[in-house]
């Protein structure tokens, strides 16, 4: 396995730790968070008993396979914890999402969970945002028009594509990846992003998460909160 792996393997694991008995349980998306769902697998096939919602298709077929009892959201007015990774951390806990595209479902998600646990490897705890470039999903109808607002917000804004075509969300919107520098004030960018009329979300988490579960490469994890 390659460190980074080991990295990612270390903190999705350790992260199950705060999940107890009875828990209604948010079930993050990408490679870090696919560790915590396997072991919350193994810890239901082992008797832990939880229900658990999905922050996207991709992560919700791999709790489907590892016989994790799934909730709709008609059935929760709110969920006890939500377990999910991040592309940066700042030592604020304020997070860059989103390199996966799953970051809409991820915020509804994490807006609904009383806690949010962030997994990551070492690599992406950075002391501010703004390397990785900000991912904000869009209405395909006039994205045109909103990347030009964007690039007036110093956005530089590229349409995500993959496989040669134009990336689709769960959702069935675009994704803007915009470089706005280094983000001195995540707080207000979320809030302006959010304010175009076909920015669905963006990828800023502010003031959300309550622990950050860091990996290291030796299989070592560190535990910050706020
Ligand atoms: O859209 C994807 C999510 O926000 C992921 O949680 C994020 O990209 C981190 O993914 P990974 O753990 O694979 O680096």
């Amino acid at each position: 396995m390659a460190n980074a792996d080991a990295a990612k393997k270390a903190a999705g694991i350790r992260a199950v730790d705060f999940i107890e008995n009875g828990m209604k349980v948010g079930l993050g998306t990408g490679s870090t968070a696919y560790w915590a769902i396997m072991e919350i697998g193994n810890r239901v096939r082992q008797g832990l008993q939880i229900s658990a919602i999905a922050t996207s298709v991709q992560s919700e077929e791999l709790a489907r396979e590892q016989q994790i009892p799934l909730l709709t959201f008609t059935a929760f007015d709110y969920l006890d914890i939500d377990i999910d990774g991040a592309d940066e951390v700042d030592e604020n806990l304020q997070l860059t999402k989103g390199g996966g595209g799953a970051l809409l479902r991820e915020k509804i998600i994490a807006s609904a969970s009383r806690k949010l646990i962030v997994v990551a490897d070492e690599h992406k705890f950075v002391p501010h945002l703004g390397a990785f470039p900000l991912p904000v999903e869009v209405t395909p109808f006039g994205w045109e028009y909103t990347f030009r607002q964007l690039t007036a917000m110093s956005g530089r804004p590229k349409l995500r594509q993959k496989d040669g075509k134009t990336f689709i969300t769960d959702n069935g919107n675009y994704i803007a990846d915009c470089n706005f520098g280094i983000i001195k004030n995540p707080k207000s960018l979320e809030t302006l992003l959010n304010a175009i009329p076909g920015v669905v979300e963006n990828g800023l988490f502010v003031d959300r998460t309550n622990i950050l579960v860091l990996g290291f490469e030796d299989g070592t994890t560190k535990i910050l909160s706020k």
